[in-house]
């Protein structure tokens, strides 16, 4: 990653004595370094021209800008350390010492977005015009940061304490109108009038007219200290809860008591110390992977670059459809039955017009079965919903192969086989292990999740890759026990009148059951796991699948896999995705302890061709393949 943007900003001078700077740094006025000290330079200028009296920032395109410069990030972090700006050189001396302190007044004319440092120049301004749909927030903490440029100490000045603590620790953005009911802004209007009334707003508070607010000194939202601290306790002991894993959000809250007890300035240089420390945690590097890997699923190669014009679709149906002539796309969601699903593509290609699309949202069945009885290859693809539909942000599309060999290997099967694996691991570990049947807690502690397991996909696998699934009787046998978790009131645990789940005893003597039916036995090796172990034996038997996927070229790229599993298996997002982080532990480590486990355990564990190649040459799992010859 490095920054390839040249941006910019644009100054023109207008007859009315007021200047308007212009970001530009398409496609979202990102604040490259390049843009901040041209910031620097316009405002210099436009402080230094006797012909200029007022001051206006804005964003070119209807967007102000989405913040400092994500691609950047790279560049800080690595080899060009040395580029990363000096800390304090933009919170403190741009946008405190040149704009706020500037004796010339400033509004921030803000459309489309305001985020990140881009609601941070727009705060050191003394004023701000908004639209009603404009998008204003500080999402650091979504990266591993914090607010780097003085967002830490002018947001609560600006929204007090508590709404403060909330847009930056679940980084939330709000809208122009709630924004101008919280003194976020001071007035809502039409995009057309946005920069003409910022200019008579900025030659108002010349006149004064009205008021010239420096936010970083505001005091009138800050609670009293000792309520203030409440506030912040409450808000650090939310955040040890809902991520006990991310120092990051802590942080954020340190640097903003620093601010209240020390005073806005000090609190400036505890921030940009802070932002400069956590651009180098492992958490960022991860959070900003991320970032860029979920964008990236939308560049597919040979398909998004083609320059194709996207078809517009009027009309959705799912299947059973009624009214069929009209339709656009159907979407057929039926169990997984290989001869129901081809029977019902069977029929949609005689009723559905012939530019119709047919989706499948099979996670398990080839679509080139499914399409086995229609001409409509063509037209078929895969659309798998994970589950649950509502709430899962992933939506896998799988395109037919008329020479698919084997058949079973879609994409989607391999992709929960990843997240299978994941849960027959778990099963395993708590069907051999002497102790672990009382710990069910532990492990769904340690690994943070809270595993499904549908037979259908379960019987699937086994049958297609015997040798590569686990057999266990144990969710059979809780499945005829109906225990389907919160719905049935128990699974793993049992679940109060409130929801709230407590170990259940009684599963000890189905977990026995299993073992009695399976022929398994206890292993006393495992009672002295470690909680870093479990993590690693439920998750390198996923990197090893991973690997076969990448392999077989059925995943385009490593990082589609990171989004898989984050979106679709709950994988932690500030660890990068399954392949980032195998990478950060190292293929020959990996590699190594997936051997040792398969001399003990079985081929369940054997570590696949990919993984052992690239563990031999010690190179990067995720780079593709071309690219790992070329380091080696
Ligand atoms: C101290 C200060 C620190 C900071 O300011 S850190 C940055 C804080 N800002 C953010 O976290 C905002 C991140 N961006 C977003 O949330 C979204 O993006 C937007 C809401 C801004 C726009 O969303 P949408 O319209 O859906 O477009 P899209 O596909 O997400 O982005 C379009 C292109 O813009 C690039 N991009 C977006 N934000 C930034 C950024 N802040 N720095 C550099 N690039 C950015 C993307 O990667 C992508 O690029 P491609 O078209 O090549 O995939």
């Amino acid at each position: 990653m490095g920054s390839s943007t040249k941006g910019r900003t644009v100054l023109e001078v207008g007859a009315d004595g007021v200047a308007l700077i212009t970001i530009v740094n398409p496609p979202v006025n990102s604040l490259s370094i390049d843009v901040l000290q041209s910031l620097k330079e316009s405002y210099e200028l436009a402080l230094r021209r006797d012909d200029v009296k007022a001051i206006v920032i804005t964003g070119a395109n209807g967007k102000f800008s989405g913040g400092f410069d994500i691609t950047a990030f790279g560049g800080f972090q690595g080899e060009r350390v040395s580029a990363a700006p000096k800390p304090g050189f933009i919170s403190v001396e741009i946008l405190t010492d040149t704009l706020e302190a500037a004796r010339k007044p400033s509004v921030a004319a803000i459309d489309g977005l305001a985020l990140g440092g881009g609601l941070e120049v727009a705060m050191a301004c003394h004023a701000r015009i908004s639209t009603s749909n404009a998008q204003l927030g500080l999402p650091e903490l979504q990266l591993g940061i914090i607010p780097g440029f003085g967002g830490t100490q002018r947001l609560p000045r600006l929204v007090g304490l508590s709404k403060a603590l909330e847009m930056m620790l679940m980084s939330k953005p709000v809208k122009g109108e709630e924004a101008h009911s919280l003194g976020l802004v001071d007035a809502i209007v039409s995009p057309d009038e946005l920069v003409s009334t910022a200019r008579r707003w900025a030659l108002g508070i010349l006149e004064r007219k009205k008021p010239w607010i420096a936010s970083l000194y505001k005091t009138d939202k800050i609670e009293p200290l000792g309520e203030a601290r409440e506030i912040l306790n409450f808000a650090r002991a939310q955040a040890r809860k809902h991520a006990p894993n991310l120092k990051h959000p802590l942080v954020c809250i340190d640097v903003i008591e620093g601010g209240i007890v020390s005073g806005p300035r000090a609190g400036l240089w505890k921030e940009a110390e802070a932002f400069q420390g956590l651009l180098h945690s492992d958490t960022c590097k991860s959070l900003v992977h991320i970032f860029f890997a979920q964008r990236g699923t939308s560049k597919v190669p040979g398909i998004t670059d083609l320059g194709l014009v996207p078809r517009r679709i009027n009309k959705v149906e799912s299947e059973p459809i009624c009214k069929a002539a009209d339709v656009d796309i159907v979407i057929e969601a039926v169990i997984e039955n290989v001869s129901l699903k081809q029977q019902i593509f069977a029929d949609l290609e005689k009723y559905c017009p012939p530019h119709c699309i047919l989706a499948s949202n099979t996670s398990t069945i080839d679509l080139n079965l499914i399409g086995e009885k229609t001409r409509s290859h063509d037209r078929i693809v895969g659309a798998h919903f994970f589950s649950p539909a509502h709430v899962m942000p992933l939506l896998e599309i799988v395109r037919t192969q008329e020479d698919i060999s084997p058949r079973c290997s879609s994409l989607t099967l391999k992709l929960l086989f990843c997240l299978s694996n994941m849960v027959q691991m778990s099963i395993r570990l708590i069907g051999q292990s002497p102790n672990l049947e009382c710990q069910w807690a532990r492990l769904d502690c340690v690994i943070w999740l809270v595993l499904v397991l549908q037979s259908q996909l379960a019987s699937n696998l086994l049958r297609i890759f015997p040798e590569r699934t686990c057999k266990s009787m144990l969710i059979p046998i809780m499945q005829e026990d109906k225990r389907a978790g919160e719905t049935t009131r128990k699974g793993f645990y049992v679940y109060d009148d409130k929801r709230k789940a407590s170990p259940d005893p009684e599963l000890k003597k189905l977990i026995q059951k299993a073992r009695d039916i399976s022929g398994i036995t206890v292993d006393p090796k495992l009672m002295e796991l470690s909680d870093k172990e479990i993590v690693e034996m439920i998750f390198f038997p996923v990197v090893n699948e991973a690997c076969r996927v990448l392999s077989e070229s059925i995943a385009v790229k490593a990082a589609d896999l990171d989004i898989a599993a984050v979106m679709g298996m709950g994988f932690p997002p500030y660890r990068g995705g399954i392949m980032f982080w195998a990478d950060s532990l190292g293929s020959k480590y990996i590699c190594s302890r997936l051997e040792e486990w398969s001399n003990v355990y079985g081929g369940f564990f054997k570590p696949c061709a990919y993984l052992t190649e690239r563990a031999a040459k010690g190179a990067l799992l995720s780079y593709p393949v071309e690219q790992a010859k070329s380091r080696l």
